[in-house]
């Protein structure tokens, strides 16, 4: 059946990242399958959020990016930040380690929501601009549910706290109809049994919108509870990527391996 596999959502060619003749990102080739978890696994300093933002054409004038991404089928060179210019960004949903980067701590919630509708879908094929219209007044309440946050709409960022505010980004992202979602070590701001059962969510989410999901964490255990497959980067190398049971019962690089003996495994690996 292998000659008859889809091909990737998204491939990335040859990506390299330098700054100042120092290689930060060294070579990497990726595929994401449409609609899975892919979770990127690695140190801090390994290169994670720089291959995030690479993917994403974010452009860091002191970096220098060489490489290319083909997104449904469309190849983008990726050194070139005019030539990138044509990749429907909107396709994409970012989520950053940090929640008040995404957040205007002065605008209520319920604005920042309406934004996301212009930015995300404007002049908008898919709506009329009645539908647009009412999708900027109405937040979808099923992600609300899905991710248990209500009463969003008339409070300011200030007024929740740093884990709801991340968990109302991931659903700003998710309600765009990105996709892929991409999470920046989506709970860094969550304790650890919080953060489980929020990952947990999203991925229902996610998996429910048909949104394919790529993270990066520090945590194995983590990634190994949600990801179907998992890439482990070290010193901006993409040293292993497998699917989640061979990486956590067979790895084969000795930096892999080493990671899964230092976990502490809680019930779903031990
Ligand atoms: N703009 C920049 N200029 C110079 N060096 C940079 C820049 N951005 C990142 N780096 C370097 O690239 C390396 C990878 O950084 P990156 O933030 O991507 O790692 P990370 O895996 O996301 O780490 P963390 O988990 O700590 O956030 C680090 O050595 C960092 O110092």
């Amino acid at each position: 059946m292998k000659g008859n596999a889809p091909p990737p959502l998204l491939r990335l060619i040859d990506l390299t990242v330098t700054f100042n003749g120092q290689v930060l990102i060294d070579n990497i080739n990726l595929n994401i399958k449409s609609g899975e978890t892919l979770a990127v696994v690695g140190g801090s300093g390994a290169g994670k959020t720089t291959l995030l933002r690479s993917l994403m054409g974010l452009k860091n004038h002191d970096l220098m990016t060489s490489g290319s991404l083909a997104f449904e089928g469309n190849m983008h060179d990726l050194s070139d930040h005019q030539k990138f210019g044509s990749f429907p960004k909107h396709s994409l949903a970012y989520v950053p380690q940090s929640p008040s980067i995404g957040l205007d701590p002065l605008k209520k919630l319920k604005w920042q929501w309406q934004q996301v509708i212009r930015v995300t879908r404007p002049k908008d094929r898919e709506f009329h601009t009645n539908e647009r219209r009412k999708l900027e007044v109405d937040f979808p309440k099923s992600i609300l549910t899905q991710l248990k946050l209500k009463e969003f709409g008339e409070k300011y960022p200030h007024q929740w706290s740093r884990g709801m505010q991340q968990r109302l980004l991931i659903a700003f992202a998710l309600a765009a109809k990105p996709k892929i979602l991409i999470l920046d070590e989506p709970t860094s701001a969550l304790d650890p049994i919080v953060a489980a059962r929020a990952l947990l969510e999203v991925v229902k989410a996610a998996r429910e919108n048909n949104i394919t999901v790529l993270m990066v964490t520090h945590d194995l255990a983590l990634a190994a509870q949600f990801a179907d497959r998992i890439a482990v980067l070290s010193s901006g190398k993409l040293i292993e990527l497998g699917v989640t049971d061979q990486i956590l019962n067979s790895p084969i690089h000795p930096y892999t391996a080493n990671l899964v003996k230092h976990r502490h495994w809680g019930n779903s690996h031990a």
